[in-house]
């Protein structure tokens, strides 16, 4: 499998905050990579900077080959790589076919946009039968499929999830990694912030632990799923 993205020495600060601290790591074509770690160690920080929401203090960042670090996220998204954000963040006084639309905001061809919705209402139909209802009366669970779906519209070739599960039920907490199994098969490569362990590890092919804004173990999911360092990474102990 060749490198889809290859990240080298990354770092990001805020002020004199050093929340990702020179981390290496490459997600290859095809692959489900989880982000793991306590809050705080530095995973949104690295999907953030990744495509351009906070600046890359130093280090590289390449993607299909390019060297993209500091690349604005709006050509990002056109490139083939996006991020769907913790915390739903979708506009709620617009309907849910404007947010997709918005997620589709470089493609100016009025049949490949309207196949960027159908790929969407086809994985979430509810977001169809939902299309014209203002986003901020969608339930919880909607909302994520909206940020998950506005992030898709762009046809991405890696998808970035940060904490998608975040404050969802048990039940729909299944049903978004039957999700990214499925957009696997669609050939999307994914990369995934998770705070739930076992069953963001049930998916992936592979980890990274983060603790203190850096990479303290990496390695296969069934690996990592034994890992004393993954344990005590939650723990705040590394
Ligand atoms: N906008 C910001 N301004 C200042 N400090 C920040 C900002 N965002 C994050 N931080 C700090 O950077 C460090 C890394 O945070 P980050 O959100 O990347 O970690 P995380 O592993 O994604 O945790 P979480 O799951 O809570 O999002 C933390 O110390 C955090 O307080």
């Amino acid at each position: 499998m060749t490198s889809l993205l290859s990240v080298q020495s990354l770092a990001v600060s805020y002020g004199p905050i050093e929340a990702v601290r020179g981390i290496d790591f490459e997600i290859k074509e095809g692959e489900i990579v989880a982000f793991l770690g306590a809050n705080g160690a530095g995973k949104s920080s690295t999907l953030n900077a990744l495509v351009g929401l906070v600046p890359v203090a130093s280090g590289a960042v390449y993607f299909k080959g390019k060297d993209i670090t500091d690349w604005a996220p709006e050509l990002l998204a056109p490139a083939g790589m996006t991020l769907s954000p913790e915390g739903r963040r979708v506009f709620g006084s617009l309907s849910v076919a404007e947010n997709l639309r918005m997620g589709a905001f470089a493609i100016t061809d009025k049949a490949a946009v309207k196949s960027a919705w159908d790929r969407v209402y086809d994985l979430f139909p509810i977001l169809h039968e939902r299309r014209d209802q203002f986003a901020g009366t969608l339930s919880g669970g909607q909302q994520q499929m909206l940020a998950v779906g506005r992030a898709l519209m762009s046809n991405p070739k890696l998808l970035l999830l940060d904490e998608p599960s975040l404050g969802l039920a048990p039940k729909i907490i299944g049903q978004v990694f039957e999700l990214i199994e499925r957009l696997r098969g669609q050939g999307v490569t994914l990369a995934v912030v998770e705070q739930n362990v076992a069953m963001a590890l049930e998916v992936a092919d592979r980890g990274y632990v983060f603790a203190n804004g850096q990479i303290v173990a990496a390695g296969s999911a069934a690996d990592l799923a034994q890992s004393d360092t993954l344990k005590s990474a939650y723990l705040g102990g590394e």
